[in-house]
């Protein structure tokens, strides 16, 4: 089985607070994963680790074969799609939904001096169209709802065709029907066949779509479980690592959580 990400003994400090130790994690193809925690549990910065876009402390990473500290990560970003809230706070208000989507082919965020050619266009705007957004394709950022902007990040996250697609929490802030249309959105592009592996950054298992595989639970910046989601997702592991009496239940491939 091919290694998407490997994590060994992974740990990062800053001064004297340490914000994961020790991390074993192993991401295989094929798999699809979701990041479970409570606030500050270190998902974040786990998933910013994975993205390239952070170095651990001590430890060895591999992301898609290439070992973090030796390859060029220049190389290695455009190869993984990434939609965070700290990604989209860096977008300016003037931007277009569509530009927002077709810079992302080039790492910046923004069309700024870059030439984009027919098929670039033509692909972003087909993404927009296959999440319900190819009419705001011309409206400006600063004029986008919460739940409009998601679906943008999220067609801004496929536009490279990403091999790993990390999404730190893709729901948050939307309602009710915002959030069952990007679950449902984000179902499809996992069952579609070559669809990226995910990894999928959540404190709510009702944000969990249909398809994810395996989850890994983490609190205090250490992992409380790893493994398929059914193992991970059970009142005895959510409790421990919440630290609260919760319980489970699961139907049609959705989780519920609820104190116990
Ligand atoms: N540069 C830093 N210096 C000191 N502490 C940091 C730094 N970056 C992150 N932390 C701390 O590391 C911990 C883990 O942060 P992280 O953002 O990864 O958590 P999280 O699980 O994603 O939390 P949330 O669900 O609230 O987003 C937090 O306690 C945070 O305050």
């Amino acid at each position: 089985m091919t290694s998407v990400l490997r994590f060994d003994d992974v740990s990062l400090h800053r001064g004297t607070t340490q914000i994961l130790s020790h991390v074993d994690w192993h991401v295989d193809e094929g798999q699809h994963w979701v990041l479970v925690g409570p606030n500050g549990a270190g998902k974040t910065t786990i998933s910013r680790i994975a993205a390239a876009r952070l170095f651990p402390s001590a430890g060895a990473v591999d992301i898609l074969g290439e070992r973090l500290g030796r390859v060029d990560v220049a190389e290695l970003r455009p190869r993984i799609g990434l939609a965070s809230a700290a990604l989209a706070g860096r977008v300016l208000g003037g931007e277009t939904a569509l530009s927002v989507v077709l810079s992302a082919s080039y790492g910046s965020i923004g069309v700024w001096r870059e030439e984009y050619d027919d098929f670039d266009v033509e692909r972003a705007r087909a993404l927009l169209t296959a999440l319900d957004a190819g009419h705001l394709a011309e409206r400006t950022w600063a004029n986008l709802s919460s739940g409009e902007r998601k679906r943008i990040e999220l067609a801004r996250a496929l536009m490279p065709d990403p091999e790993l697609l990390i999404l730190d929490e893709p729901a948050s802030g939307l309602d009710l029907a915002g959030r069952e249309q990007l679950l449902a959105a984000l179902a499809e592009i996992l069952a579609a066949p070559g669809a990226p592996s995910m990894l999928l950054v959540t404190h709510h298992l009702e944000e969990i779509p249909v398809g994810f595989t395996h989850g890994l639970a983490l609190r205090g910046g250490r992992t409380v479980a790893a493994g398929p989601l059914d193992a991970v997702l059970t009142g005895e592991v959510v409790t421990a690592t919440f630290g609260l009496p919760l319980e489970i239940t699961k139907d049609r491939g959705r989780y519920t959580a609820r104190g116990a």
